[in-house]
């Protein structure tokens, strides 16, 4: 399978600190990569580094054989990567629907892109005109992850999309993420979450210190418990 995103000998300074120090992956198009690791590995770094959020002091990022190290995250967003911040990117006091339109470079929304976001996410239909800030915690996540998808995307990176929800939130989160890939998005997804990276990932990469230390089929790392607990210290509870 070929590869959508390739990361070749990326290395990223936020400052004095160098915080990516030479990262290397595949993302394989029409798949769902999960990227894991501890806390300070670097993943938010390496999605805000694909992003042109910040910059790379050295190594090669290609999108589709194209490289775009050096543009600009509007540039990077017009060759069709969505990208989902950590922090929720709503705009509390507008509504669902002036989200949504804001999120459209195209101006208002027609009625092929109001049927593509209800179609994962009904919920929205209910809160259209709704202030954001109303909506619960889950809501609002989709809300995020619906303004990233509003504009038709070959790419979308998400930063824990599902941190600080609630179990059956989460679950109808992963079947819309499920459908997202269904209709040919490919996923590049940090996940603290091992249930969701599990049931979500096709390939797996797990980082450590600012390097990818492993990376393989999902599914495998999903059924060796050691390996588990060597690259993410995940213990027994986890798989409760
Ligand atoms: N703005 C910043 N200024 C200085 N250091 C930063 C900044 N942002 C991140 N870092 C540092 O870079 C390292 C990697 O952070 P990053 O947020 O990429 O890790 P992460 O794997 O996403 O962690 P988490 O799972 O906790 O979100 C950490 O040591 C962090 O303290």
């Amino acid at each position: 399978m070929s590869a959508l995103l390739k990361l070749s000998g990326v290395q990223t300074y936020i400052g004095r600190y160098h915080i990516l120090q030479g990262v290397d992956f595949d993302v394989p198009e029409g798949q769902t990569t999960m990227l894991l690791g501890r806390n300070g590995a670097g993943k938010t770094t390496t999605l805000r580094t694909i992003m042109g959020l910040w910059q790379a002091r050295t190594g090669s990022i290609s999108l589709a054989g194209e490289a775009i190290e050096k543009l600009a995250t509007p540039d990077i967003a017009q060759r069709g990567v969505g990208y989902v911040p950590e922090s929720m990117a709503v705009f509390s006091d507008l509504t669902v629907k002036e989200n949504l339109v804001l999120a459209a470079r195209n101006g208002p929304l027609d009625e092929a892109q109001l049927a593509w976001i209800f179609g994962f996410f009904p919920a929205l239909k209910k809160f259209w005109l709704s202030r954001a800030g109303s909506l619960s915690g889950g809501q609002k996540q989709m809300l995020s992850i619906a303004r990233a998808i509003v504009e038709p995307r070959k790419l979308l990176l998400i930063d824990e999309p599902t941190k600080g929800l609630a179990p059956a939130i989460v679950m109808s989160l992963i079947e819309c993420l499920k459908e997202i890939k269904r209709r040919g998005v490919t996923i590049l997804l940090v996940e603290q979450n091992f249930h969701a990276a599990r049931e979500l990932g096709d390939q797996v990469l797990v980082m450590d210190n600012g390097t990818i230390v492993h990376r393989g089929e999902m599914a495998a790392l999903a059924a060796d418990v050691p390996l588990q607990e060597r690259l993410l210290g995940l213990s027994l509870e986890a798989h409760q």
